[in-house]
Formats: C-alpha cells, structure tokens, sequence
C-alpha cells in the first residue's frame, strides 16, 4: 500500500495540531504519569489513503520534542520507517476512525472520568439531564437526556477496542473505559477539543451532584 498520496506539508500540520492540543492540554494536568493519546486524521477514506498521525507511546505528554508524534496506517502500523512505536492504544483509535468517520480522537485519564465511570459501571452509562452543555454535541433538544456509555478495561487493547465500536452512540461523540479514561472524537481537532472539554465538565457535574444526593 503507498502513502505518497499524504504530502510533508499535511504531515507536518498534523504534527502541529497535536502538538498545540497536547500542550494546552497537558496544562490542565490531563496526562497524569504519561497517559493519554491524541491522534488526527490526515489524507482521505480510501484504503490505500487513510492514516492519522498519532503520539508516540510511553512519553511525557508535558514535554515536547521532535518525536512525540508518527503516522500509523488504518490498522495501526508506522508507514514510516521510524523507532517510535504507535500509543498501545491506537487500535482503540482505528476502530473508533473506522466506526465513525472521525478526523481527530483525544483520550485522557482524569479522576473525574475515572471516578464517574466507577459510580455508574453497572448501569453501563454515565446519565446526564438537562445540563446546557450538552449542547456542545450538537444535541439541541429542550432538556434533553443523554447517556455516555462505559466500556470495562481490559489489559488486552484488541478486546477493548472491539467492545468501543460495538457501544458508540450516534449523538454521543465519545466513550468511557471503566476506571480508564474518555476517548472523545469530532470532525476535526476543534470539534474533538469542544466534545472532550464538554465531557469532563459533565463528568465533574455527576460526579459532584451525586455526592450532594447522598
Ligand atoms: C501510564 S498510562 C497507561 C497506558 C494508557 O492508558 C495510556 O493512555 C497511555 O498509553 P500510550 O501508549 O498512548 O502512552
Ligand atoms: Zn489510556
């Protein structure tokens, strides 16, 4: 398969979005002890076209250097001649490109996503009524209802990332693994940042409203 068809210039945009959300992000402290990935999509749908750039495994998402980031194919592998190995998660991130037709994905673990995902783990969703920034999906309805779905956490990745594509949602933009983290997507990196932003502050409002209820 040739991937002549993505050029240096997309390359290195790529690259740059994700270095601009990795820091930003970062500064909110949401890749404790190098958790976390980013990817983004670069070049078409076809087959032999689709890749996405993703973070390199393993590393400091506070710091940045000049090999955070390598182009994978749809199942995951380098299509560059690189020492970098993928996050060990992107097989999560090729099954949710795959099931959703995304353009960028942003996966982080932090205590409220954690916490929420526990609290509501046998219910196998996180229930949010009525808050505005549900809007931020692009779900416009009076008061609506929604449900963020939980996946559980397996050591094996290829199990999770089956059970992600099984349990997507089609307003919800993103998915929780069960004491793990969210993984949020949108059409591009700026949709991607608005669902992941809107996600945890909703997972903090559950979180919160569940322990006045007690
Ligand atoms: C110490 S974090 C454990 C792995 C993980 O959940 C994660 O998000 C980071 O993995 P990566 O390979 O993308 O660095
Ligand atoms: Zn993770």
């Amino acid at each position: 398969m040739s991937f002549s068809a993505i050029t240096l210039e997309e390359k290195q945009q790529a690259f740059a979005e994700l270095r601009e959300i990795k820091t930003l992000l970062s500064s909110r402290g949401w890749f404790p002890g190098t958790s976390g990935n980013l990817s983004i999509r670069v070049g078409g749908f076809a087959p032999e076209q689709f890749a996405f750039a993703v973070t390199a495994s393993g590393k400091d998402k506070s710091i940045n250097t000049p090999s955070d980031f390598l182009l994978v194919d749809q199942n995951g592998k380098a299509i560059e001649a690189t020492s970098l190995k993928p996050s060990a998660e992107t097989l999560i991130h090729c099954e949710i490109y795959r099931a959703t037709g995304a353009g960028a994905i942003f996966h982080v673990h932090t205590v409220f996503n954690n916490v929420i995902s526990e609290w509501y783990a046998e219910r196998g969703s996180v229930p949010i009524d009525g808050v505005e920034l549900i809007k931020a999906f692009n779900i416009w309805d009076e008061e609506a209802q929604i449900e963020i779905p939980i996946v559980p956490n397996y050591a094996d990745i290829p199990r999770i990332a089956e059970l992600v594509e099984r349990s997507i949602l089609p307003r919800i933009p993103g998915i929780l693994i069960r004491k793990h983290g969210i993984c949020a997507w949108g059409a591009n990196a700026f949709e991607a940042k608005r669902h992941l932003e809107a996600f945890e502050f909703l997972f903090e409002y559950a979180y919160r409203l569940a322990v006045l209820k007690k």
